[in-house]
């Protein structure tokens, strides 16, 4: 399938009079990687959760795979930055937890097993999987949140600021984690950051949002890098320096608002 994958028309978002979006017109094909950035408030969230269903748009019309979006859905897999996992069960059972609502039904608890070490082999856990949430790092919390979305077998993978909390170097193992996974599943992923540096390294396209009130999709940067991706080798190459200093400069001179959190 191209061009139309998920396909969000002339969607505007009001929460009471305050007008969040305005006319967003936006088409992901099926596979693409696409990041959402721009200032802090403009609207990223909001857009990522019409995407998931879990808010409904004031006016326009957001289309998943052909049918429109009217509520969240297996096929939209959600992570957010605080992981959301449960305290009281392992990060086994957590992910089996996902695991049974979607395919419960009609598999046997043998198949259902398997999905659950797959998706943790998946993020590099399988050993963890009898521990707790407050047993393991905050790197690996937020592994087992990729875990269990993608153990639904998502079409989409919606991800909020899923790094943001994490060191730097946890961030870049899991960005480089999130590549591999994506290329070999073929997730379509929608991802909203802060961070320049992660927006070119892992998109196709970075929407760049503008401030809002009434924010709209101000640019779009297509990220013409080839696949798979090094950090260190983009580190020297002109094409990434140039990617991230269109972003800079959209964010700072086209959107600039003094002392605004970046990651630059
Ligand atoms: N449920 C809500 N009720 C009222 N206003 C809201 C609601 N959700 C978001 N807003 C407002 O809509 C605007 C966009 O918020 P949103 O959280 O989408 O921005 P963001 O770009 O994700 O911000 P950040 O980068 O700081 O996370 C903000 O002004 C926010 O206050």
């Amino acid at each position: 399938m191209t061009g139309k994958f998920i396909d969000i028309s002339k969607v505007d978002m009001y929460f009471d009079q305050f007008h969040a979006l305005s006319g967003i017109d936006l088409s992901v094909e099926q596979g693409e990687f696409i990041t959402l950035i721009g200032h802090s408030g403009c609207g990223k969230s909001t857009l990522l959760n019409l995407i998931a269903g879990l808010t409904l748009p004031s006016s326009g019309v957001l289309v998943c795979s052909g049918r429109e979006i009217a509520g969240p859905a297996p096929e939209r897999a959600v992570v957010f930055q605080n992981h959301s996992l449960l305290p009281w069960l392992t990060c086994f059972d957590n992910v089996l937890l996902a695991v049974e609502r979607v395919f419960g039904a009609k598999e046997t608890r043998a198949q259902l097993d398997e999905r659950t070490w797959r998706a943790l082999e998946l993020v590099g856990l399988a050993t963890a999987g009898g521990k707790r949430p407050n047993e393991i790092s905050g790197g690996m919390k937020q592994r087992v949140g990729i875990a269990r979305a993608l153990s639904m077998e998502p079409k989409v993978l919606l991800m909020d600021e899923p790094f943001g909390a994490l060191d730097a170097l946890t961030r870049a193992h899991l960005q480089d984690e999130l590549m591999r996974i994506v290329a070999r599943t073929g997730t379509t992923v929608v991802m909203v950051t802060h961070d320049v540096d992660e927006a070119v390294l892992l998109s196709d396209r970075i929407i760049m949002m503008s401030n809002g009130p009434a924010a709209t999709i101000g640019d779009i940067v297509k990220v013409r890098l080839e696949r798979p991706r090094d950090r260190l080798a983009l580190a020297q190459d002109p094409l990434y320096l140039d990617y991230r200093t269109s972003v800079l400069e959209f964010l700072y001179q086209r959107q600039g608002r003094p002392a605004q959190r970046f990651a630059a």
